[in-house]
């Protein structure tokens, strides 16, 4: 009965209230992946809704996604207008939010160059150097003392990726990342958690023409973000050209690879501001989804401990016990990557991928879909759906096992890094460094819950945002396994 096909398009939906429409079954605390979820179980694999002024699309299948990011993927491959991606990604100048124009083109271009498996590889050593040290911190910790999983996790790929991005120089050790001494960076790291949890929908993008009233002062966080940002990268370039040293390649970070390519014919004279727009790109993009990923495979090996102790049984029958384990060793660590995948599988770190659009009127399951109709693939739906997954909500790596579904994009039922062109430029890398870390963590630690906690105790409730988070920390203890000898630092 509460199925209404809107006139205009004939998609099914809920029916909404005059003028809000469908809002209120969004409100701030929503989990609006699950809620989604459940509103497919009612109106199906490809439904409507209507938010205020906006008409947004759900789709819930991998039939339907494979039909918006491949078969018409140059059609879905727009992004709507956001509040955050004006005023905190440079007027959506970025890859992130701007169209695929030839501007997005060319820095997905620089994205593939600065990403590529022959960079990635050059960056090897300062990548095992980055673990040891994280590794000599965390080994600092007392007995018994306890640590916040998530908070640890982020200062680690904090730490990891601002080398990587903005070069040895200006990222200082491990306790910078942490510490209030170094201001810039603390307010960074607080940055881009901040936009992490920002709410998923903002009234004055359901409503334009309130945008000036900033109901709940979105926008000015947003403004607030974007201007400490902007300064932060501003200083960066500056120290960079300042300083101009002789930095090895191993140690120049991506912004300084930018700027020596700045007015070359592969860098087409970028200016500072389109290297500003990058690397704003990829701190805000690559970090919390990185750190998220592998918080919540910990997450589920602290509540699957008979998993946990199989992944250490790996390690140790794969590098043993006499060295700290390498990047290269990965393509062995088998039962590791099921974990990963299953953990992908279960929490996607941006459950609804990013939102798409359409570009072009067009036609999907047989509905008439029309030009800039807001998509959201819910991905977090079709990764714990019962109709393709046995048991869909437990946590079972061993389903991975001679199975070839990838998550790279081609099986439409596995999409932690979305398909198509829009899918992440980062995938290779992020993927990397969640092996890789988990691999050095758990070879190095065992980790424990507090005295007295059951594995069952464990709060998993999730956390509104756009980003996959849970609403109660996870605490933990860290003992060495392996001989603190084996983890000095080179450089
Ligand atoms: C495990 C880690 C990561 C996960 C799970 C992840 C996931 C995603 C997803 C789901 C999207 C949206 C795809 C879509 O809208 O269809 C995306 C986009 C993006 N990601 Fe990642 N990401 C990760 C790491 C990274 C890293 C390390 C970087 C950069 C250093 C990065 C940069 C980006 C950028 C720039 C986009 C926008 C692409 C575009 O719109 O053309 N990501 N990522």
């Amino acid at each position: 009965k509460n199925v209404v096909l809107r006139k205009e398009t004939g998609i099914p939906g809920p029916r909404g209230w005059p003028v809000i429409g469908n809002l209120p079954l969004l409100n701030s605390e929503s989990i609006v992946h699950l809620t989604l979820m459940n509103l497919a179980q009612k109106f199906g694999p490809l439904y409507q809704l209507k938010l205020g002024m906006l008409k947004v699309l759900v789709i819930s299948t991998p039939d339907l996604a494979k039909e918006i990011l491949k078969n018409q993927d140059a059609s879905f491959a727009g992004r709507p207008f956001t509040l955050v991606g004006e005023l905190v990604f440079y007027q959506r100048q970025d890859i992130i939010f701007s169209q695929c124009d030839d501007h997005w083109r060319l820095m997905r271009k620089l994205s593939s160059k600065l990403m590529s498996s022959k960079a990635v590889q050059k960056q090897q050593v300062s990548r095992h150097d980055t673990m040891m040290t994280a590794v000599n911190s965390l080994l600092e910790c007392q007995q018994n003392q306890l640590i916040d999983l998530r908070e640890e996790l982020f200062d680690i790929i904090f730490y990891h990726m601002s080398k990587l991005l903005l070069g040895k120089r200006l990222t200082g050790g491990m306790s910078a990342a942490r510490s209030s001494e170094c201001n810039g960076r603390k307010n960074l790291s607080q940055l881009i958690r901040a936009v992490a949890s920002l709410p998923f929908l903002v009234l004055g993008e359901c409503f334009p023409f309130l945008r000036w009233l900033d109901v709940g002062g979105a926008e000015a966080t947003f403004v607030k973000v974007h201007r400490e940002f902007d300064s932060f990268l501003s200083d960066a370039i500056d120290a960079l050209r300042r300083e101009a040293t002789s930095d090895t390649p191993e140690d120049q970070g991506f912004m300084q690879t930018l700027l020596s390519i700045q007015h070359t014919e592969e860098g087409k004279n970028m200016t500072d501001l389109q290297i500003k727009v990058l690397i704003n790109d990829f701190l805000i993009g690559g970090i919390e989804t990185t750190a998220g990923s592998i918080f919540f495979v910990m997450a589920e090996l602290m509540r699957n401990p008979d998993v946990k102790e199989k992944l250490v049984k790996e390690l140790d029958e794969v590098v043993g016990r006499e060295r700290v384990v390498e990047e290269s060793d990965l393509i062995n660590l088998k039962y590791l990557k099921m974990v990963i995948k299953e953990t992908f599988r279960l929490h996607p770190s941006l459950p609804l991928l990013l939102p798409h659009e359409s570009t072009v009127p067009t036609t999907v399951g047989g509905y008439k879909i029309p030009k800039n109709m807001q998509v959201f693939i819910n991905v977090y739906a079709i990764q714990r759906s019962p109709e393709l997954w046995e048991s869909p909500n437990s946590f079972k790596p061993e389903r991975f096992a001679n199975n070839p579904i990838d998550m790279k994009g081609q099986d439409f039922c596995l999409l932690p890094f979305g398909a198509g062109r829009r899918q992440c430029p980062g995938m290779g890398i992020g993927a990397l460094m969640v092996e890789i870390t988990l691999a050095t963590l758990l070879q190095m630690f065992e980790f424990s819950l507090p005295a007295g906690m059951k594995p069952e105790d464990m709060d998993m409730t999730e956390k509104a945002g756009v980003a996959s988070s849970l609403v109660s920390p996870i605490l933990v203890s860290v003992t060495p396994r392996l001989s603190p000898k084996l983890c000095s630092v080179q450089t």
